[in-house]
Parts: structure tokens; C-alpha cells; sequence
């Protein structure tokens, strides 16, 4: 199966940077300092006192991982068809040309849906890739006998769907948003995309919805495209089996102010009753793909409600009603049956004396005019009626064809917990609990999509058999009821964006249930429960949202008490976390203005979550922190620990030779020992950790490593070692066979890689296995990535005969072996260390999802070794391994220690297990 993800990323590799080895210093090294490495003092990680004690030259920007303006691409270039993309020519040449065989020249990954209130787009970009090292990639890959070429195939970041908004009213704008981010060409040269070229002459663009006749002739004289026209039915039900089948809580119910996520069953989603809810209502019957019935419609509709309620209310926008809406209350203008009854219930057909009677028939009897109505009533009047209104005829046409399930989309809902509780409602009352009601994330753009799914070759088959997941909305939030300023575009209009909002000064609200009123209706309809103060921040609101085309399986889930305690950790963290940034981009005001907005996006985020934790699908605590790297990302910081573990890098190094000495120096029973203790003591460095950030104020990292080794007392807190070494040395004189291939899951920069993982990863290329460093595909914290890794190794390499045969052989050291080639022949009798990347970008790993080169890597290890809190305690502590798993970590979180060791912050983990 060709994933679309894999064939995606294809072509992302455009602007790679060979990784530069830079072993181009003539390093004195610090071998002749026959201190022990524990003595060393004065390596501060702070100040630049000590940046060159590792006599590089170069300092930090000799580490730099290369170009970092390579690095970050725009995102939003329009994506074709990728599927069984080809390097064509040498694959030796730096940006080869890409064939893409499935594509035809003039296709842009763009779908419209321009209907009577609301211009709907969908468009595809993948994400900007990473720049990556070609040569270690293709020496790993020869080495692990991967045969697919330049692919990468790990989900993560592999593209995203973006959806936007217009009024149609306001077409204008939709076109110059599509001008302007270059939607409508869909020229490739070579693999650039090319925003120079002319528009394309034959360029087409899928269209469904009334606006796609009416509007056709414009887009050829404005944008010079075509427009495609494709039914609006037969596009909302592809919309909609698209989003039911392949998108993870897609759908849900919404129940007096309780959402809750429905999964739908793909083999049991036929037939249901489609309610769009546009403009005017289309009901539709739905069989099975591209097989339904309109079945009935109804004019009053979201127009209806937007139309009427705008005269009554002189309301400027949407929004504003709906917001005047939760405000009002209904009685003083609709006529209750206790109006009617004399305020009795008229109990023998059902009916609370607080039941409508008739929607504004108070009006009637009272010598009122418009203006003696508050606003606020009539919108919640108005409201009320319509969505009670369709409800019930959409029970009515669920009755006729024997539906249990109606699925309501369009814009008229809005995510509005009043809206879907009204609905609700009268599906519940009229079918008796029978039908159900289910509201779709992506309401409004059903038509869009299904436009979208048109193109023949839009690559998105294979996508059906995943899973996909919405991520976060990007940008400002919303505020006070109104849609503000364009859609976001740049990285400039994100900024401003965000400083409009803070001046603002208002807050991301999701609305909050209120407690249900306390009548005892006979079934009648009360006021409805939901009426928040504020209308929910959604994407919509933003005028845009992403969805991320991730496969998955199945999400970590966070306990809702635990997921409240990260929240609170990771707005903790937020004020260190942009210093940092900041500082990683050289303290500018320019850094420092995307380092306030980025601040403000993503307290807006955790905002929007706390409020309402499934706003974005299920979040693990993986997701959460890759949301927090994606936001800032988004506002172009690339890595913002960068210098922090340049230095640390350099530092480490700079003791590594003495280490080693220290550790040769023992019997091998002993070096096993010290070296497991060292990665755990190593394993202290970590700015994702509170009270870490709080001990680096107070110490030089080797002052500290120096200070967590002494500490090290055995037992610790979980403590296989005795297991494992047995393992690893056997016992009673019987030597077990060394493991055939390792994989270790490093975590930090610094200390933690160069003194405690890759002195272990030397142990084990001494006993003849084969070590494979398994690292993060992008920055997260100061975890090392697999792009900063050979650098890495090079550089402890010059101390060490052992990294330096087995890196050469694992093809770390590319330059290296070219210039020794007529050198020794003992290069090749060493067993290779390599270095994959795990798909990932945060400190959690999800195992279920990983790159097909840790996939490729895996298949010949028998030994695992996963290193750090995230890799080894809040994920995969209790996963089970086909091979030997070792586990280690220092625990840096009372809490975690508590919860999971029974233990106290700062205990040690050091877990061994078999096979199973
Ligand atoms: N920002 C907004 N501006 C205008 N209407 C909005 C907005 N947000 C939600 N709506 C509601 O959504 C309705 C439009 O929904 P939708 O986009 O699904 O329909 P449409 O495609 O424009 O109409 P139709 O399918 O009948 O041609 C509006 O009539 C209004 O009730
Ligand atoms: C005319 C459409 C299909 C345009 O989207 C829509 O507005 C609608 O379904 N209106 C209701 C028309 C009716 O069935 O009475
Ligand atoms: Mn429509």
C-alpha cells in the first residue's frame, strides 16, 4: 500500500543540505587531560567564557545543523498528485528532479464550494520538510536494505488539508487569498514550485455549489482558470463519507451541553439521513458511496435565520446574532402553552405549560413594536425556531425511510451548543430516543471536500484506510463575536493578528454549560441548556483550519486530571520556553514580536483546551507537546533550543575523552555498571522538566552531571541491572552471545547523548552489535534529532577509535572515509553505527506510528534500549517487546515519580526485560 503520506513527502526532500562533516579543525582534543572527568570544572553551559574549550574554531556556529534557512519552506505551496513519484536521473545529483508520473501539469490541489452565503475552500500543502542528511540516509538504507529509494515515509507532518472561509458576498477576497498563495497554478518546475510561472492557460478547479455556475466566468477572467463543475448533492455525500470514514472523531452528539465524540463503525455506516444546513436545508438519504436520494429540503434554513434576524436586529454579522442569541431570552416574544393555558401544563398530549406554543406569538397580542424587543430575544427566538424547525422535519424524514442516524452539516450550526441542543432535541422528543442526532467537525465544508475527493487524481485514496486527525488551528483567535482582519496568510498578518487580539485584551472562551433549568417539562422544550457567554473560538472562527494528514491507530489517552496538570506544567514552561526562542534567534525585535505572538497563540490553545478538551480531537500528551512545537513552528521558530544544545554539545565533548579514559580504566563488570549509571545521571538534563530548568540557574552542566552521578545509589527505584548484566556478561563463567543489532532511543542533547548514551552505544560496538541511534525526525525541547546527530558522533569520534571504525561503517562519517579510503582496511571489520530518525517530534513516542526507516532498522534488533521520561515513562513504560527491552530514565517529576514509581523525584529507572 502506497501511502499517500509516504508519496507526499516525496519531493519534500527538494532543498536538502548535505550535512557537512566538519572535522576541518585540528583538534588538540582533551586526551591528554588525565583528570578525571568528574574533576573537570568550569565547562559552563552558560556565557561564552567557555565556548571554545573544545578548540573548535568554529564555535557554535561550526555545530550549526546546516543552513537553517533551509530549513523552513513555505507551507502552503499548492500539492499535486505525488503518487509513485521518481527521482529521475542520478541520484547522486543534488536536487534531482522529481517525475511525477500521475501528474497532469495544470491540477491544483484546490476545491471550492461557493454557495449562497458562504465561499468554501479546501486545499492541500505538505508540510516543510526538515533539511536532511542524504548520504547517512542512503548509507542506513543500503545498510538496512530499504529499497524505496528517497522515500520517507513517516506520517508525521506529511501534508495538510487546510479549509477557509469566505462571505460570498465578499468573492473579491477569496480571490485574491487564492492570488496570493498561488492556489489556482498548479505548475511544477522541477520540483520547485515555481511562483513565477504564468497561470496556466488549461489550468481547471473543482467547483461545486450554486457560485461554481454563477461565478464560473469570473474565476477564468480573474484567476484565468476553469472552473470544473461538480454536483453540490453528490459532493456533500462524498464530503461526508469521506469525514465519517477517515477522520478520528469526526463525528458527535451534543446533548444539553455535553459534546461527546462519536466513532462510527465504517463497515455499519449506511444508510443515514444527511441535514445539510446551508443557506436553504438540503435532506439527504444516503446509501452508500456516491449512492443517495434527496430526499426532501426546506427553505428556511440558515439564510433564514441570518436574513430575518439581520433586519430584525441590525446585527453586522453572524456572529453577532448568534452571540445577542445567548443573551436572550425567548419567552417575552414566543408564546409558551402556560400563555395559552393560563399557566398550566396541557399535561394529556405532553405538553409543560414552558413548551412553545408559537415562535414570536407573542408579538401578536402585545402593543409592541420592534423596538420595545430586546434584540437579544429575538435572535434566540428566531434561532430557536429554525433549528427546532429542521430538526423536526428531518425526524419526520428519518421516520419515512426508517434512518436511526441523521448527521446535520453546514455552516448554520456553527459548533453553536444552543444550535445542536435544539436539534438534539427534537430529534430525541419527536423519535422518542430512537433517531439520533450527530454533528460533524468539518459541518461546513462537506460540499468542498467532496469537490476536493473529485479530482481524479487528488492521491487521496489510499488515505481512506487511515485514520486522519484534525490538528490545532493556527493564528489568532478569535474575538468577541467577530471574524477580524483577513484570513491568515503570512507570517507578518499571523503576528499583527495576534497583537490586535491582546489589545483586545479578550479571552478564548468555548461556551460553558450552563446547569440545565430546573422545570419538569412533559417532554416539552424548555430553554435550552447551553448558552455560553461567548461563542466558541474555533477554527472557523479563524477563518481557517488545518487537518493533518497523520495515519494513526489509536490515540495515547490522557487522563482528563493529568491532561489539566500538563496544561498547567506547559503555560508554566511558556515564559522560559520563549526566552529561549527568542535567544535562539538572536534576541531581535523581530524574534522577540514572533516570540509575544507565538506566546499568545499558544496560551490561546491551552486556553481553548481546557475549556474544551476535545477541541481538537483526543490529545495525548505526545500531541500536546507537538502542538506546542507546531505553534512554534508556525511562528518560524525552527528550534528553539538550538544554541542551548550547541553548547551543551560542546561542553560534553569537551570531558567525553576523559570519560572514556575513566571507563577503560575498569574491569568490564565495573565499565557496565558506571556506564548504565551514567545515562542515568546524564539523564538529568532536560528543559522540559521544571525543577531541571531550576538546577541549571545553579550549576554548570558538569557541575551537575558531575553532582547526579554522585548520587547515584544503588538500588535504584526500579532496578533490573543485576538482570541485565547478567545478560550482557553472563554468569559463572558462561559468556552469553552478544546481541546481534541495538536500538537506542536517545533523548537529550548534551550531557545526556554524548556522556551517557553514546558511551553506551561505544560497550555495546566493542561486544560486535550493531548499534542503531534512534532520534526525533524534528526539534522538540533539547532533545537531539537525527539531523544533529552526526555531527555529533564525528566530533566524539576523534577520541575514540571504536564511534570512529563503527560510524564509518554505519556511514556517519561520509567525508571522512573519502579521504582515508586508501587508509586501513580494519574500517570495514567494525559493526556499523547508525543513525535513523523515528518520524517523531516530540519527546513522547508513539511506537504505533514510526518512520519506515526505525520500521526497516527494527527488523533485525534484538536489543532495545529507550532513554528518558518521555521515551520510557509517560510513553511505552509498559510497552511489551518482541525483542530485549531496557528502559532507562531519571525521573524528573514528583509527580510522575509518585504515580508511576511510587517514588520521588529524582529516582532512577533502569527496567530490563526479556523477550516476550
Ligand atoms: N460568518 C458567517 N457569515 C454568514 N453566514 C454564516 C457565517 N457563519 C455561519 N453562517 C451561517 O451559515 C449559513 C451558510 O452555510 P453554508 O455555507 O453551509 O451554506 P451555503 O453553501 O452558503 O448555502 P447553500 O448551500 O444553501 O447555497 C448562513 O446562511 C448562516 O446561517
Ligand atoms: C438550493 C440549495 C440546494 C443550494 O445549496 C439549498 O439552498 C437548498 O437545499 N434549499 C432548500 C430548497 C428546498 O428544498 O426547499
Ligand atoms: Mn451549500
Amino acid at each position: 500500500m502506497a501511502g499517500l503520506t509516504e508519496d507526499l513527502v516525496l519531493g519534500v526532500d527538494d532543498k536538502i543540505e548535505g550535512f557537512q562533516n566538519k572535522n576541518n579543525n585540528n583538534s588538540n582534543s582533551n586526551n591528554n587531560n588525565q583528570k578525571e572527568v568528574i574533576d573537570k570544572e568550569g565547562l559552563g553551559v552558560r556565557g561564552e567564557e567557555n565556548s571554545n574549550t573544545n578548540n573548535n574554531q568554529g564555535g557554535e556556529r561550526d555545530m550549526a545543523p546546516p543552513a537553517s534557512s533551509s530549513i523552513h519552506r513555505s507551507g502552503s505551496r499548492p500539492q499535486l498528485d505525488l503518487s509513485k513519484a521518481a527521482i529521475q536521473g542520478n541520484s547522486e545529483e543534488r536536487d534531482p528532479t522529481i517525475l511525477l508520473p500521475n501528474q497532469s501539469d495544470d491540477i491544483s490541489h484546490l476545491a471550492l464550494d461557493i454557495g449562497g452565503s458562504l465561499i468554501k475552500l479546501v486545499y492541500f500543502s505538505r508540510h516543510e520538510d526538515q533539511s536532511s542528511d542524504d548520504k547517512r540516509k542512503r548509507t542506513v538504507k543500503e545498510r538496512l536494505g530499504i529499497s524505496n529509494g528517497n522515500r520517507r515515509s513517516y506520517p508525521i507532518l506529511g501534508g495538510r488539508l487546510h479549509f477557509v472561509k469566505f462571505e460570498t458576498s465578499k468573492l473579491n477576497e477569496c480571490l485574491e487569498f487564492i492570488s496570493s498563495k498561488q492556489l489556482h497554478r498548479g505548475r511544477i518546475d522541477s520540483h520547485h514550485w515555481n511562483s513565477e510561472a504564468p497561470a496556466n492557460e488549461n489550468a481547471v478547479i473543482k467547483a461545486t455549489g450554486g457560485g461554481a455556475y454563477k461565478f464560473a466566468d469570473l474565476f477564468k477572467e480573474r484567476l484565468g482558470v476553469s472552473i470544473d463543475k461538480e454536483d453540490e448533492m453528490d459532493c456533500l455525500v462524498a464530503g461526508a463519507n469521506f469525514l465519517l470514514k477517515a477522520i478520528r472523531h469526526e463525528a458527535f452528539t451534543h446533548i444539553e451541553g455535553h459534546k461527546e465524540f462519536v466513532q462510527i463503525d465504517h463497515n455499519d455506516l449506511f444508510p443515514y439521513l444527511l441535514v445539510n444546513i446551508g443557506s436553504g436545508v438540503s435532506m439527504i438519504k444516503v446509501d452508500g458511496d456516491g449512492k443517495f436520494q434527496r430526499v426532501s429540503g426546506t427553505n428556511v434554513g440558515g439564510g433564514t435565520y441570518w436574513g430575518l434576524g439581520r433586519l430584525l436586529t441590525k446585527c453586522n454579522s453572524f456572529d453577532e446574532l448568534l452571540e445577542l442569541s445567548q443573551r436572550g431570552d425567548n419567552r417575552t416574544i414566543d408564546m409558551l402553552v402556560g400563555d395559552i393555558y393560563g399557566g398550566m401544563d396541557y399535561s394529556k398530549i405532553g405538553l409543560s405549560a414552558s413548551t412553545i406554543a408559537s415562535s414570536f406569538g407573542k408579538a401578536i397580542s402585545d402593543k409592541k413594536e420592534l423596538k420595545d424587543y430586546r434584540p437579544e430575544d429575538i435572535s434566540l427566538s428566531l434561532l430557536r425556531m429554525i433549528s427546532y424547525n429542521i430538526g423536526q422535519i428531518s425526524y419526520l424524514n428519518a421516520l419515512r425511510f426508517g434512518l436511526k442516524r441523521i448527521f446535520f452539516g453546514g455552516f448554520f450550526i456553527r459548533g453553536h451548543a444552543y444550535t445542536m441542543d435544539t436539534i438534539s432535541f427534537a430529534i430525541h422528543f419527536w423519535s422518542q430516543g430512537e433517531a439520533q442526532a450527530m454533528f460533524l467537525r468539518h459541518e461546513g465544508f462537506l460540499g468542498a471536500l467532496g469537490a476536493f475527493m473529485s479530482y481524479e487524481k487528488h492521491g487521496l485514496d489510499d488515505l481512506m484506510v487511515h485514520q486522519l486527525v484534525e490538528r490545532f488551528p493556527m493564528g489568532a483567535p478569535y474575538t468577541g463575536g467577530k471574524i477580524h482582519g483577513p484570513p491568515l496568510g503570512d507570517l507578518n498578518e499571523k503576528i499583527s493578528w495576534m497583537e490586535k487580539f491582546v489589545l483586545k485584551g479578550t479571552e478564548i472562551t468555548a461556551p460553558v454549560p450552563m446547569a440545565p433549568p430546573g422545570t419538569t417539562g412533559l417532554g416539552g422544550f424548555e430553554v435550552p441548556s447551553s448558552k455560553g457567554g461567548t461563542l466558541r473560538s474555533d477554527a472557523s472562527a479563524l477563518n481557517v483550519g488545518v487537518l493533518h494528514l497523520v495515519p494513526t491507530l489509536e490515540v495515547f489517552p490522557l487522563l482528563a486530571n493529568q491532561k489539566m496538570y500538563w496544561f498547567t506544567v506547559l503555560s508554566e514552561h511558556l515564559p522560559d520556553l520563549v526566552d529561549k526562542a527568542v535567544a535562539s534567534e538572536g534576541g531581535t525585535d523581530d524574534a522577540k514580536r514572533r516570540g509575544d505572538a507565538f506566546a499568545r497563540a499558544f496560551s490561546a490553545h491551552l486556553a481553548r483546551l481546557m475549556e474544551e478538551p476535545a477541541a481538537y480531537g483526543k490529545l495525548g500528551l505526545a500531541n500536546l507537546l507537538e502542538l506546542r512545537e507546531e505553534c512554534l513552528r508556525e511562528f518560524q521558530f525552527l528550534d528553539a533550543y538550538r544554541s542551548i544544545k550547541l553548547r551543551e554539545n560542546e561542553a560534553s565533548l569537551a570531558v567525553l575523552p576523559d570519560l572514556l579514559l575513566e571507563l577503560d580504566r575498569m574491569d568490564e563488570e565495573a565499565r557496565l555498571l558506571t556506564l548504565i549509571e551514567g545515562v542515568l545521571a546524564a539523564n538529568i538534563f532536560d528543559w522540559g522538566s521544571r525543577a531541571c530548568v531550576d538546577l541549571y540557574h545553579k550549576g554548570t552542566i558538569i557541575e551537575i552531571y558531575r553532582m547526579s552521578r554522585n548520587k547515584m545509589q544503588r538500588p535504584w527505584r526500579v532496578d533490573d541491572f543485576d538482570l541485565f548484566k547478567e545478560r550482557m556478561l553472563g554468569s559463572k563463567g558462561k559468556k552469553p552471545r552478544p546481541h546481534k543489532r541495538a536500538l537506542l532511543f536517545v533523548d537529550n542533547s548534551g550531557a545526556d547523548i554524548v556522556l551517557g548514551m553514546l558511551p553506551l552505544a561505544r560497550e555495546l560496538l566493542r561486544r560486535g552489535t550493531e548499534v542503531v541511534l534512534v532520534a526525533n525526525s524534528l526539534p522538540a525541547l533539547n532533545d537531539v534529532t537525527a539531523m544533529e546527530l552526526p555531527d555529533i558522533v564525528a566530533e566524539a569520534a576523534k577520541h575514540c577509535d571504536i564511534l570512529r571504525r563503527a560510524a564509518e561503517a554505519g556511514g556517519l562519517l561520509v567525508d571522512a572515509m573519502t579521504n582515508t579510503l586508501d587508509g586501513s582496511k580494519e574500517n570495514s571489520s567494525s559493526v556499523p553505527l547508525m543513525v535513523v530518525e523515528n518520524g517523531c517530534g516530540s519527546p513522547c513516542i508513539d511506537l504505533r506510528q514510526v518512520s519506515s526507516e526505525l520500521a526497516a532498522a527494527a527488523k533485525d534488533a534484538d536489543l532495545i534500549i529507550l532513554e528518558g521520561m518521555g521515551r520510557a515513562l509517560h510513553t511505552n513504560f509498559n510497552a511489551r517487546f518482541k525483542c530485549e527491552a531496557l528502559k532507562l530514565a531519571m525521573v524528573k517529576n514528583q509527580r510522575l515519580a509518585e504515580k508511576l514509581i511510587k517514588g520521588k523525584i529524582y529516582d532512577c529507572v533502569c527496567r530490563y526485560e526479556p523477550a516476550s
